[in-house]
């Protein structure tokens, strides 16, 4: 559904100059600087996958975005979304595609939701009964009845965000781009919101692509992760294959008969020994936990023990701080 290759993207930026003299030569002769945003991606996204395309503050993901919704044209690549290059067949494109900018609304300042939607019936050419189906179901899904007839202006950031997400799927589109959905919403409309597109993308095969720094929006609804970094592209697999590539360290606890003080073990590192429980950082390709186990419980008897999977924030933290 989605072809991303080679996708290149520079801005160019207007370099200012210090004081009086510097405004009125900028003036005259600005300096510009080249500023790549995205540099050379490539990824291929099929029917019915969710994606989350994440990464740092300034990274690209936005840019990526844009270019892949008609918003922006690369400098270099090439982008074919349902077999469409999205800058040069826009209103095509658009016809088949559904866009949430978190920060941007789409919805009209002054009408109220229920005459936003007529109006996306309108220029999307909705059949009624789609329409209506539609409708009833995000009505239901996203509690939209509370505020159907109050104009935007005077909705809450949670309630616009929800009206937001129905109206980018009134159309059914084939592909969804959801940047930053739940941003600012609490954490019931945020639920809300993940179950909708979990149903939505479950019951017609929507594609979705989803950009968010909430690690529960990744965890909840992504089977896929797509990260980028500095406008390079760093990973690319399954949330599966994210956690055994970056997540090589666990963590065991191991609670004895005993207390055992001044514990000390080759096989990995004490990060605390308090009763008689002793917790065990250690790295999986170099020991197994059961293995870990074994080795305790021939020195000291072992009562209980737990294991923790790593949290994938804290592996996309490390990530994002290049520690791993
Ligand atoms: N219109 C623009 N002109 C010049 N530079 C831009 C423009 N838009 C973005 N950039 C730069 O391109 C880079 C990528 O920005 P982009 O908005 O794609 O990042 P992002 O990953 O979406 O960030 P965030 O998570 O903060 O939204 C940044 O360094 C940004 O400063």
């Amino acid at each position: 559904m989605i072809q991303v290759e080679n996708l290149y993207k520079k801005y160019y930026v207007k370099q200012y100059r210090q004081g009086l003299m510097g405004g009125i030569k900028d003036l005259i002769k600005p300096v510009w600087q080249d500023k790549e945003a995205v540099k050379h991606i490539n990824f291929n996204i099929e029917k019915g996958e969710v994606v989350g395309y994440i990464g740092p503050n300034g990274s690209g993901k936005s840019t990526t975005i844009k270019m892949l919704t008609g918003i922006l044209t690369p400098s270099d690549g090439k982008v074919l979304v349902n077999g469409l290059e999205p800058y040069k067949d826009r209103k095509k494109n658009a016809m088949n595609i559904g866009v949430v900018f978190g920060q941007r609304t789409q919805l009209w300042w002054d009408l109220a939701i229920r005459e936003s939607f007529e109006l996306f019936k309108y220029i999307y050419r909705v059949p009624d009964s789609i329409f209506n189906e539609n409708l009833n179901k995000m009505i239901e899904l996203l509690s939209l009845n509370e505020f159907y007839s109050t104009p935007v202006r005077q909705l809450s950031l949670g309630q616009r965000m929800r009206a937001e997400i129905a109206a980018a799927f009134l159309h059914s589109p084939s592909i969804v781009f959801l940047d930053e959905p739940t941003i600012g919403l609490d954490v019931v409309a945020k639920e809300q919101v993940r179950s909708f597109l979990r149903e939505v993308n479950k019951e017609k095969e929507t594609t979705i692509i989803l950009t968010t720094h909430d690690m529960d929006d990744i965890e909840q609804v992504c089977d896929r992760l797509l990260m980028i970094n500095q406008g390079v592209l760093i990973f690319d697999g399954q949330m599966k294959s994210f956690i055994d590539t970056y997540g090589n360290e666990r963590i065991i606890t191991v609670q004895f008969e005993k207390p055992i003080p001044n514990v000390q073990f080759e096989f990995g590192s004490v990060l605390s020994n308090e009763g008689n429980k002793v917790k065990i950082l250690f790295q999986k390709e170099h020991v197994s936990a059961t293995k870990i186990v074994q080795e305790l419980s021939r020195k000291f008897p072992v009562v209980d023990c737990h294991l923790e999977e790593p949290k994938i924030e804290h592996l996309i933290r490390q990530v994002y701080e290049g520690r791993s």
